[in-house]
């Protein structure tokens, strides 16, 4: 097992360059099963387990997949099986993405229950719903969910009790290929989904108002494979701008969509940080005393949840109290016993965690509990006295390409060492 160790205290400084986003190219890649001719060359695909688990399973489901140089290229025109089984599904949430165009393409899809996932119970009646109204039924067969709809899925009204990012990707998807006219009411507005629908419209499709909270989608009979450039990961992005700031250091991030992060942008701003654009690179400026402030989760434009345990991070050595309210997510305040463990002073009151910054974080062992704690607890390590050394990196794999070179090519002390390598010291406080 892979653990990384961070010596707090070093400045960084230069620059580092953004990867395409995981959360807008994994329902791109599921949404290039939806044309029945041509391929698409996707670009700007960042190198993650999450991208080489959801191109396996559409490898299984009978797509031709090539992968490299930041570019898959999916080819679904020779037909597609509709069975996702539990091997793959279980990795990722993402794979629940392909009932919709399975459901559009082929009016049937088995996919396998995909279980609990620590950060929430993460139920997905929202798709099913939706996907009910557009004249789909399902069973539940053997722990499996089995789609099917007589014809064609029809075009119909449908309205979100929750602004669920997937759900209204796969009622998108399902829509684009539907009879008639879709309309989707209180959906999500990141901006994945508005780049998930700019690829379906550039392969033919005709998807108005990603980005509001209305949708709506003329189904077309057929769609023809197209090239896309994913977007910039505004979630790594972000996570960077945390690394400047705990660390009190200016650094520099390119290929960044600033528009993309606006509510973390102004509370660092609020906290007295500040930002330099020039085009599509920022720099961050550190503030030596940054202010306290309170965070609340937020379905986008909202603060985003997936920036919630980096920003605990920060927070944590902040002088005063802040607050974070966690409303997207159940459970995804795991990470807080392990900062507490690194000297950091946070209570717990039902989903908002009290901070109250201390003088010094300590280096710690401390285990990943998801993706984003594992590199909030990284970053947590550059600021801490001593050595952090964070294990369970199987969940940072699934959302950062090379996070320990880039930062330490940025200057941090910090390297990745697996358990079998016996030519590396251990590591004391
Ligand atoms: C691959 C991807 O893009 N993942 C992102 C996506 O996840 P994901 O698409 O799973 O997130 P959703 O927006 O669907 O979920 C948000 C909340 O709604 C609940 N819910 C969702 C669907 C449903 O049918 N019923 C229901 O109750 C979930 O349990 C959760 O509490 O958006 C989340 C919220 O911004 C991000 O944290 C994830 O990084
Ligand atoms: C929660 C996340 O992803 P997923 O929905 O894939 O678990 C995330 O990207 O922080």
């Amino acid at each position: 097992m892979d653990k990384i160790i961070v010596k707090g205290g070093q400045k960084l400084t230069g620059s580092v360059t953004i990867e395409g986003s995981k959360n807008a190219v994994l329902p791109i890649l599921v949404a290039s099963l939806l044309p029945e001719k041509g391929k698409s060359d996707i670009t700007n695909v960042p190198e993650l387990s999450d991208v080489e688990n959801l191109t396996s399973l559409l490898k299984l489901l009978g797509a031709e997949v090539e992968t490299g140089n930041g570019m898959v290229s999916v080819d679904a025109s020779k037909g597609l099986n509709h069975n996702a089984p539990y091997d793959l599904v279980s990795k990722m949430r993402a794979s629940m993405l392909v009932m919709g165009p399975l459901l559009g393409r082929y009016g049937k899809c088995t996919i396998a229950m995909p279980g609990g996932c620590a950060i929430g119970s993460r139920p997905i009646e929202q798709h099913i719903k939706g996907l009910e109204k557009m004249g789909a039924s399902f069973s539940n067969v053997d722990g499996n969910i089995e789609g099917y709809t007589d014809g064609r899925l029809k075009g119909a009204r449908i309205n979100l009790d929750f602004p669920s990012v997937g759900a209204t990707q796969n009622l998108i998807m399902a829509a684009s290929l539907a009879e008639g006219v879709t309309r989707l009411e209180n959906v999500a507005m990141e901006p994945e989904i508005e780049d998930l629908a700019k690829y379906i419209n550039s392969m033919g499709g005709n998807v108005k108002g990603a980005g509001t909270s209305h949708i709506v989608i003329e189904g077309v009979e057929e769609l023809k494979g197209a090239p896309h450039e994913v977007i910039p990961d505004r979630i790594e992005a972000g996570t960077f701008m945390i690394a400047g700031a705990i660390t009190k250091s200016e650094i520099t991030l390119k290929n960044v969509v600033l528009d993309h992060l606006t509510a973390l942008v102004s509370k660092l701003e609020d906290m007295g940080v500040k930002f330099v654009e020039d085009e599509n690179e920022v720099t961050i400026i550190p503030a030596d005393n940054m202010k306290p402030t309170n965070v609340k989760t937020m379905p986008h434009p909202g603060f985003p949840t997936d920036m919630q345990s980096q920003m605990m991070a920060l927070l944590t050595t902040v002088k005063g109290t802040s607050t974070i309210t966690e409303t997207i997510f159940e459970n995804r305040f795991m990470h807080v016993a392990e900062f507490t463990g690194m000297n950091a002073d946070i209570s717990l009151e039902e989903n908002t965690a009290l901070i109250k910054g201390v003088d010094n974080l300590q280096g710690a062992r401390v285990k990943a509990t998801d993706l984003r704690a594992a590199a909030a607890l990284i970053l947590a390590g550059l600021a801490a006295d001593g050595y952090t050394v964070v294990t369970e990196l199987r969940h940072l794999d699934r959302g950062y390409v090379d996070f320990h070179e880039k930062l330490s090519r940025l200057g941090a002390d910090i390297e990745r060492v697996s358990d079998q390598d016996k030519t590396k010291a251990p590591v004391t406080n």
